[in-house]
């Protein structure tokens, strides 16, 4: 079976800079996935005209600074994540060139083979986050997973977080004691006969 070699992480775009080069449809879907997870995200978006769906998402987030002018290199100063969502092919082909050469890492919207990374399905419940990836076979379907794990996962699971950092934090002393007493304390969840 084919295998899925992608490495999700978690970023903390609060204290990350991203730059958003397009602000049609898909500039417009990718930053509302940034703002969704993350609403103190750092975002900048460039482009020569934005959706006005764009300009409401992002009239109450001062952290998010719409810059209307075409893309040059120098976008890319001080920036850690970029987001090539143009409708121009060979545009996004030369961001990608010029944040390869900045050492920025990117996502390339119509070209998988030029992501350095793909955006997940994100499955959110409280403190709870999973993140869905199909690798790049079927957005909708990831989109699909999400929604029946939203359903699934039930909302009480944030009380037993809230509960379990509390013990975590109490469970002081021998590192690996704790290690048991949580394993222990959590092995309900995967038990067959309750
Ligand atoms: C998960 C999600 C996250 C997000 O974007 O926030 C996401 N796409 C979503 C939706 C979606 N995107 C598209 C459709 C229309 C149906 C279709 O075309 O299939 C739908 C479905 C819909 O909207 O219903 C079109 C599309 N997408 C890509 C291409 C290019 C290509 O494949 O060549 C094209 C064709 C463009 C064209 O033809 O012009 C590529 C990518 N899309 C990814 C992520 C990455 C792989 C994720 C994975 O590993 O599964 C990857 C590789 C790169 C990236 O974008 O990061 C988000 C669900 C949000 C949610 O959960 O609600
Ligand atoms: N990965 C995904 O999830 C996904 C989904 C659908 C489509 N796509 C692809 O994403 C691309 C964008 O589609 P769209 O519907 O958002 O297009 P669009 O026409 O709605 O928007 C294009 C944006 O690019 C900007 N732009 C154009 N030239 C520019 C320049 N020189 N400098 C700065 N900005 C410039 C425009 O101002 C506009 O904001 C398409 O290639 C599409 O195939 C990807």
């Amino acid at each position: 079976m084919e295998e899925n070699h992608l490495f999700p992480v978690f970023f903390k775009l609060d204290q990350l800079q991203v730059l958003v080069v397009g602000g049609g449809n898909v500039g417009t879907e990718k930053v509302n996935a940034i703002l969704q997870n993350c609403p103190a995200a750092r975002v900048t978006v460039v482009a020569t005209w934005f959706a006005p769906e764009l300009e409401s998402l992002t009239a109450g987030f001062p952290n998010v600074t719409l810059i209307q002018k075409a893309f040059s290199c120098g976008d890319l100063f001080g920036k850690d994540l970029v987001i090539a969502a143009t409708a121009d092919r060979e545009l996004n082909a030369c961001i990608w060139e010029k944040a390869k050469a900045s050492k920025v890492l990117i996502n390339v919207a119509d070209t998988p083979g030029l992501c350095d990374f793909y955006l997940g399905s994100i499955v959110q419940k409280g403190n709870l986050k999973i993140a869905i990836s199909t690798n790049g076979k079927s957005p909708t379907i990831a989109k699909r997973l999400k929604e029946v794990l939203n359903d699934a996962i039930p909302d009480t699971l944030e009380s037993v977080l809230q509960h379990l950092q509390i013990l975590r934090d109490r469970l002081k002393g021998d590192f690996n004691d704790k290690v048991k007493k949580l394993n222990e304390l959590t092995s309900v969840l995967v038990s067959r006969d309750h």
